[in-house]
């Protein structure tokens, strides 16, 4: 999928939200254990419920990979069901992958081919060669940890190089690598204040930003800062919508919650 036609999507659906489908079998409704896949039974009635609310959907690998094999089959289920009913859906494999070059393409093909994602996060950390394999997937995005949600993102992304922070070296620098275009940022909700600055940096690049909902972030800060006029933002939300009930109604929920942020959104854009 390209980012124009993200756009559209996002204009059509007055709707910039990303779904995070993050799951946790101990959280899930009881019932659907009985299912022969409760992962993909829990993602389809979720999808149902809310694909006319959201422009994308993230699936956290760690949550998948956690169960092995059945994890991983239930992902590829649901990535095909999402590619089949939805098409014009953004999908995001949240893997947080990158490595030597020859690794990377075989994560690059991973994702992109064999599950066919549109886009996959990746840590820059190994730099140039460690995410190129992943730029060269055409009308396929890579999205770069830049500034994330998390506490520690203090540790090493703020800290300075020759007087510049280090998340501002990975915006600057990677503007410069092979196929950059592909390129799409994480940034957390919760770093909303660091907006304004990053966007004098990659004006125009399309934000993923997790940390509303559950990590308390604002989704009007957010807006007030990175928000350009193509949009360029697409906000995830995950616990905060999906686990929104265990009952019987747990679908009926998570489309309530998704609802309020749609609607939140629509204003914004209006
Ligand atoms: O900086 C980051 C990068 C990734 N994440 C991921 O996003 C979701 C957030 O889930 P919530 O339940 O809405 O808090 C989750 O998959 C994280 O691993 C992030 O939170 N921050």
């Amino acid at each position: 999928m390209t980012t124009h036609q993200l756009t559209e999507q996002i204009k059509k659906k007055k709707s910039f939200l990303c779904i995070g489908l993050d799951v946790d079998l101990n959280k899930i409704p009881q019932h659907l254990l009985q299912e022969e896949d409760p992962i993909f039974a829990f993602n389809k009635a979720i999808i149902d419920a809310t694909h006319h609310l959201c422009v994308a959907y993230k699936p956290n690998t760690a949550f998948y990979e956690a169960y092995g094999l059945k994890g991983w089959k239930a992902l590829e289920k649901t990535i095909m069901y999402l590619n089949v009913k939805h098409p014009e859906i953004f999908t995001i494999a949240d893997a947080k992958r990158g490595d030597i070059g020859n690794t990377s393409t075989m994560y690059a093909k991973a994702f992109f081919e064999d599950l066919a994602f549109d886009s996959v996060t990746v840590a820059p950390y190994m730099g140039k060669d460690s995410v190129e394999p992943f730029l060269a997937f055409e009308n396929k995005h890579t999205i770069l940890l830049a500034l994330t949600s998390n506490a520690g993102a203090f540790d090493f992304q703020t800290k300075k190089i020759d007087e510049v922070e280090l998340y501002k070296h990975v915006l600057e620098t990677s503007k410069t690598w092979n196929n950059s275009q592909n390129l799409m940022y994480v940034v957390g909700a919760t770093k909303a204040e660091y907006l304004a600055e990053i966007r004098k940096i990659i004006p125009e690049s399309f934000l993923l930003v997790p940390g509303v909902g559950a990590q308390g972030g604002s989704l009007q800060e957010v807006c007030n800062y990175g928000m350009t006029n193509n949009v360029g933002l697409l906000i995830n939300s995950s616990r905060g919508i999906i686990y929104a009930s265990n009952g019987e109604d747990f679908a009926q929920a998570s489309a309530a919650k998704a609802k309020e942020l749609q609607e939140q959104m629509e204003s914004i854009l209006n």
